[in-house]
């Protein structure tokens, strides 16, 4: 839902109403820059008359002096308004992109996880950081020029109309021709827009990837290709421009004729008029400067019509995203609180949970097992079996087809994903760190806990070594502009996280597949020294990693198909049974290349 009141789904509704939902809160600063506009086009309606005054008292050799300086005040004036009312735009406009672009990253930050899935994250980015600009230019543009100019036209052509009410027919009927014609192309300038802002989406989506993955593609030699796909972005970007620049160009031309037809067509019909004795030499003079200021709030109109068209279609591609219901914007809320040491039901039991990442093809089917409280629980089988899903549909990451999941005794679904994941630790198969120092990264799941306590946890996962070389200890940056950690440090960062939380349920994929057998060991001794109160469910590919499990799940194409001790399942399963004897003699990819065997290291549990 869209906190702030409906600013969702406003930019197909089209027009500056769909801009308003984005300058409402700014409307005070706003109501002055209009208010200052609107005084300095005051001020400039006046100058018309002054000149005509003065073109009259030369004619009859009057004195000049106060009309002048009075020509003079008003100009000046009217400038320090401008000025001001220039400042309080552009600040206001600047206020509106914080504003979209908080509102966006906020909603970016709670979409389900399926969306970040389908999408580029460059595309994202460039919603927030490209397309909320374009909202700036439209404003200014749109809601104060606009409103400000009202004044001048309806008081520029009041005075056309009460000086030569048919030259002022002939004025307006010239301008509402081509005002017409360039409403026609500003249409089209709207999906020009959209396409344009998504192509450069696409660029930036795939940008960003690549970048991601650069080290793929250069040990892969694929740098060329890279570069030619990458180009073809460019150029699709560059062709969506170049269609919008053609339209928008339209615009401009348009936009000259009617300043010149209607000057050429006032001075002719205007000079006939002088010449018939309808108009006075001033009178013209006045009427023409007074059809320059009317031309001004149409000059400002063309750019406006642009500046919309334009922001509409970028508008489009936020409210996109802020369309898609947030990931908890259809929860059910019964249970606020959750407290497992409270109950006596497993603490965790899937049943008959059907699970699909697209429409008919189920990735889990059926799958129904208890963890007991305090236990350690292994998930083995084949790569592609479901295992890693398993763990997410834990954490709601993704919802059920079918059967459901409780969390001691309470349906995961009928909890606040925070308070679901409050009592969940979760370590990933690859373990990114985030963005921020190492304190950051540690205290993520738990800010409370001391500096102390984060060393004492570096020191479990072997890592406060590494961490004591770098002169910020704690306060060193991670990533970008500060320490490289290798995988394994990663992962080992990942665990301590983890750990520092002290959560009642520990998930935990793949924990030590980038470790060293040394630093596996460590790991090993951290989960025994775990309490009872915590149970942990791993998935591993090493079954020696999970060898003395209290049960062992076994899964396959995304059914359980055995659930025993080590021991129990050599007995009953034959996948298992498969499973560990490949693993005597090394992984199951290494038995094919080369059948060596691989040293049997001691599980711990
Ligand atoms: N986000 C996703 N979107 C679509 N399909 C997915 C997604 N994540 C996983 N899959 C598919 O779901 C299936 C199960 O994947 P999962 O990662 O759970 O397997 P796994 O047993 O953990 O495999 P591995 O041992 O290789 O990590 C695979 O066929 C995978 O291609």
């Amino acid at each position: 839902m869209d906190p702030r009141g409906g600013k969702a789904g406003t930019a197909g509704r089209g027009g500056v109403r769909a801009l308003w939902p984005y300058a409402r809160e700014h409307r005070r600063l706003l109501g002055a820059a209009v208010v200052l506009s609107t005084a300095a086009a005051g001020l400039s309606l006046a100058q018309p008359v002054l000149v005509g005054r003065i073109i009259s008292a030369v004619g009859d050799g009057a004195p000049l002096g106060g009309l002048v300086w009075a020509l003079v005040g008003f100009l000046t004036v009217g400038a320090v308004f401008g000025t001001i009312q220039y400042y309080l735009l552009q600040r206001t406009a600047e206020s509106v992109v914080l504003t979209a672009r908080t509102e966006l990253i906020g909603h970016l930050l709670q979409l389900p996880m399926s969306e970040y899935r389908s999408r580029h994250v460059g595309d994202l980015v460039s919603r927030v950081a490209s397309d909320t600009t374009l909202l700036r230019a439209a404003l200014t543009d749109c809601l104060v020029e606009p409103l400000g100019g009202i004044l001048v036209l309806v008081g520029a052509l009041t005075a056309m109309v009460l000086l030569d009410p048919v030259l002022a027919g002939v004025a307006v009927l010239v301008v509402a021709i081509v005002v017409a014609a360039s409403l026609h192309v500003t249409r089209r300038l709207r999906a020009l827009t959209f396409e344009t802002q998504s192509r450069l989406g696409d660029l930036t989506g795939d940008l960003n990837q690549t970048l991601t993955a650069i080290s793929v593609i250069r040990a892969n030699g694929a740098t060329e290709r890279a570069r030619a796909r990458l180009g073809d972005r460019v150029r699709a970007a560059f062709d969506a421009g170049v269609r919008a620049a053609r339209s928008g160009a339209a615009i401009q031309p348009l936009r000259q004729t009617t300043g010149h037809a209607a000057l050429l067509v006032i001075l002719g019909v205007g000079g006939y008029r002088v010449a018939t004795g309808h108009l006075t030499v001033a009178e013209l003079v006045t009427f023409i400067l007074f059809m320059l200021l009317f031309m001004d709030p149409v000059n400002t109109a063309f750019t406006a019509v642009q500046s919309l068209a334009a922001a509409l279609g970028a508008l489009q591609r936020i409210t996109d995203i802020q369309q898609i219901p947030a990931e908890d914007a259809t929860d059910t809320i019964t249970h606020r609180q959750l407290s497992p040491s409270a109950s006596s039901a497993p603490i965790i039991q899937f049943r008959d949970v059907r699970f699909g990442y697209r429409p008919n093809h189920l990735v889990l089917d059926s799958v129904s097992f208890t963890v007991a409280r305090g236990s350690r629980t292994a998930i083995v089988g084949l790569s592609g079996a479901g295992k890693s899903t398993l763990l997410a549909l834990v954490e709601r990451f993704y919802d059920l087809d079918g059967g459901r999941i409780e969390l001691a005794g309470v349906d995961i679904t009928s909890l606040p994903r925070t308070v679901l994941r409050s009592q969940l630790g979760y370590v990933e198969q690859n373990a990114p760190a985030i963005s921020g120092t190492v304190r950051e990264n540690l205290i993520l799941a738990a800010p409370e806990v001391t500096d102390e306590q984060c060393w004492s946890a570096l020191d479990t996962v072997n890592l406060r070594h590494r961490i004591d070389t770098e002169a910020k200890g704690l306060n060193a940056l991670i990533g970008e502009h500060g320490i490289r950690l290798s995988g394994g440090e990663r992962q080992r960062l990942a665990i301590a996280r983890a750990l520092l939380a002290r959560p009642p349920l520990l998930l935990l994929d793949e924990p030590t597949s980038s470790l060293d057998s040394r630093n596996e060991e460590i790991f090993q001794r951290a989960l025994e020294a775990t309490g009872a109160d915590q149970t942990v469910v791993i998935v591993a590919h090493r079954l020696a990693t999970v060898k003395n499990a209290d049960q062992i799940i076994v899964l396959d194409h995304g059914r359980v198909r055995a659930v025993g001790t080590h021991n129990e399942l050599l007995g009953t399963s034959e996948l298992y049974r498969e499973l560990a004897h490949h693993q005597l003699i090394g992984t199951p990819n290494k038995i094919r290349a080369n059948q060596q065997p691989a040293p049997a290291s001691e599980p711990r549990w």
